[in-house]
Order: C-alpha cells, then structure tokens, then sequence
C-alpha cells in the first residue's frame, strides 16, 4: 500500500463518471430553478432585486442584446477637446501593463487619481448609465450597476494600433471617441455578432454585452483616443475590489475565448 504522499495524483485528471453525473445533475437542477425563478419575475427592473436583474440579463444576453448600441453626442467637441488637452498635458499616468492577456497604452480614470480626469466618472453616470441601465433591465437610481474598470486608451499609427479580437470580463462595455474623427484614419470598433464596424464621431459613444467578441481597428495613420468602461453589478465590483485588495492580484478583463 501506497503512504499518503505517495498517491498517485494528477491535478490535470478528468472527474471519474460518477463525479461528472453528480456534477452535471447538478447543473440541471440549477438550471431548472433558474428557469422557474425566472416565470415569477416581475416584468419590471425597478421591481426586482439587483441580483433577480442579472438573472434576467444573464437568461436574455444570447437573444436580445446582440446589436451594440450607439449614443451620439454624448460629449461635446467642446468637452472632448479639453479632455485630450488635459491628456496631451499628463507627463506621467500613462501604464502599459494593466490588462495582461490584451494590453493597451492607457491612463486609468479614478475619482481619486491626481490626474485631475475624475470628473469623467460622474459625467458617465449621468450620461450613459441611465440609458445602459434602463437597456439591459437594471435600476439606475439604486445603482445596480458600477465601473469595473474606466481608462482612456491611447492608439497612434507609430505604436499601438489597434486590439485583437477579444471579450471583456464584465457584463457590459462601451468605448467614446474623444479625438476628433479627422485625427486619424481606420479605427472604429469591429463586432463579430453583426459582422460589422461601428465607426463613431467625436463625443459619440458605443455600449455592447461585454460577451460580444470584437477588435479595436488598427488605424493607419494619426492618434485615436477612446474612454473605454467596463462595467458591471455592483456587488460584483466590491467583491473584485476586496479579492484584489487581499491577493494584491488584478483580474484579467479582456479575454480571448475564440
Ligand atoms: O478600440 C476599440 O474600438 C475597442 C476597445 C476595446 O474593446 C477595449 O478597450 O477593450
Ligand atoms: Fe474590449
């Protein structure tokens, strides 16, 4: 007989049959409350817990919400061209190593950052969120939803170009043109769910389920300057922000699953 540590083991094993049928018996009978939760559901966001909204959100993103949505003149040129001055004027702040699997040339956007940008939080919860909020069947008063992430992600023909197909790792993202559409050429946002680009004016913005797979256009010659959020519930934002604290780990957000 074999002592403990001697025990042949290997962590890349498959589960034994009986394992898998406990597993999968499992995830009917989860599936079959979810479905039946999901019949006695008001109709109405506004009446229904943030977590029941995710439900709902998570039981209709295949059908209904694959057509990217876009808002135009959410910005003005006026308040764009002062956000890419403040930029021009940001010495430091600039990371390349945030989002490992899919990095971009961004500046993170905090209410607390010194880089004076902040305010672009409270300008997209007052912009954005009640529309992304009231599309996707949650309650923006109560603030079901939060930034997983906020930055502005810089892309210049001579560097960074452009972003490969990928996922976000949250519910909903979406992406504002703060350049002006005249600074570069190419770019725009491709989506494989409609087989298409989504090319924005200066100050418009697109908001997509974060499950879309899709590509930032590499642009051919200029600098394009984006505010990309990530967003999701919001007690799904605390819970990362804790695990991050705890393990000192960021959770990869931009995901090729391909
Ligand atoms: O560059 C774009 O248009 C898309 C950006 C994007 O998908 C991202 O930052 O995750
Ligand atoms: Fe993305």
């Amino acid at each position: 007989m074999k002592g403990a540590e001697e025990v042949d083991f290997n962590p890349f094993d498959d589960f034994s049959s009986d394992e898998e049928s406990i597993i999968n018996e499992r995830r009917v009978r989860m599936q079959s409350a979810a479905k039946s939760k999901l019949t006695q559901l008001s109709d109405s966001p506004l009446e229904r817990t943030l977590q029941e909204n995710r439900l709902v959100f998570n039981s209709r993103r295949l059908d209904s919400f694959q057509t990217p949505q876009k808002i135009q003149h959410l910005f003005s040129f006026e308040e764009c061209s002062n956000i890419l001055k403040q930029c021009s004027e940001l010495n430091s702040g600039w990371t390349t190593a945030r989002h490992s699997a899919f990095p971009t040339t961004d500046i993170p956007i905090r209410k607390d950052n010194n880089n004076n940008l902040g305010y672009l939080i409270d300008w997209l919860y007052e912009r954005l969120f009640p529309q992304m909020s009231s599309y996707y069947g949650f309650h923006y008063t109560r603030r079901d939803l939060d930034f997983r992430d906020v930055f502005i992600v810089k892309y210049a023909a001579d560097a960074q170009r452009g972003l490969k197909l990928h996922t976000d790792g949250c519910l909903m993202s979406f992406n504002l043109l703060i350049s002006h559409q005249d600074d570069f050429q190419g770019g725009g946002t491709y989506f494989e769910s409609i087989d298409n680009d989504v090319q924005l004016n200066q100050g418009d913005c697109v908001f997509h389920d974060a499950r879309i797979m899709h590509r930032g256009i590499d642009i051919t010659q200029g600098e394009r300057y984006i505010l990309v959020g990530f967003v999701d519930t919001i007690d799904t934002v605390i819970k990362d922000k804790r695990a991050a604290e705890l393990t000192g780990k960021k959770t990869n957000l931009r995901i090729n699953n391909s």
